[in-house]
């Protein structure tokens, strides 16, 4: 049950840091993102520069995603997904195993606990691998009784819509509270090469970036630019 997991510890244990590209049609900070790509080659693109997983976000309102898209994105490449939206009950938890998901974002901070723990068990029963995300102390504090393989430190606050300013001190404050033997994975606001490795500094075994590969003039010179080498 360790779908997206087990690649990125392979490629973090081959020395290099795991990156997750993160595609999003658009978003209520910068707006359009694709600028007239197709989603579908530009995640086939990401996978063939060496991405051991993809996320795509669904949510359609704010960043223009859709169960299709994340459909179409799953048949056409060939590592694991993630799916990133506000899931909320089970049959959310069914629809992205039918579209080919392997993994499943969980917010923590959208989520009451007993709410939380039934998801975490839904997705694994239905053969995906929960991704837990939290943003603070008292969230990390929260979810310190389940026993997660895959633990997200998002560096935004999600509930803000993209209009904070995050950073990867969120991560630096935070990761060594962890207390699972979890895949840490830093979330959002990650534009360079400095901000991955200050990551994996703070304890963090993977990165997940959207907007700079999103928005660098070659996306995949980006994703390998960030794909650095282990200390
Ligand atoms: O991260 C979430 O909790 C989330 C849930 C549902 C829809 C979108 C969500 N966040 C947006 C993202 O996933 C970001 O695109 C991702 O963290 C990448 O951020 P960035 O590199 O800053 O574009």
């Amino acid at each position: 049950m360790t779908k997206c997991t087990t690649p990125l510890w392979q490629k973090y244990n081959s020395g290099i840091i795991p990156v997750i590209p993160d595609i999003k049609c658009k978003s209520p900070g910068e707006g359009d993102l694709l600028a007239g790509r197709n989603p579908v080659a530009y995640a086939k693109s990401l996978a063939e520069a060496g991405a051991p997983v993809i996320s795509v976000v669904t949510e359609s309102e704010h960043y223009g995603g859709s169960v299709e898209l994340l459909r179409q994105i799953a048949e056409a490449v060939p590592v694991p997904i993630l799916r990133k939206d506000f899931i909320k009950t089970r049959e959310q938890l069914k629809e992205t195993a039918q579209s080919g998901a392997s993994g499943v974002l969980l917010i923590s901070s959208i989520l009451e606990k007993d709410q939380l723990r039934k998801l975490i068990d839904g997705a694994i029963s239905l053969g995906l691998e929960p991704l837990v995300e939290t943003h603070n102390e008292e969230e990390i504090n929260d979810v310190k009784e389940f026993q997660l393989s895959f633990l997200g430190i998002n560096n935004r606050n999600i509930l803000e819509w993209e209009m904070d300013n995050g950073t990867v001190n969120t991560t630096e404050k935070l990761a060594q509270s962890v207390s699972q033997n979890a895949l840490v994975l830093s979330e959002s606001s990650i534009m360079s090469r400095e901000d991955v490795v200050r990551a994996i500094a703070a304890g963090a075994h993977a990165v997940l970036v959207g907007t700079a590969i999103l928005k660098a003039k070659d996306p995949v010179a980006m994703y390998k630019a960030l794909s650095v080498p282990r200390g």
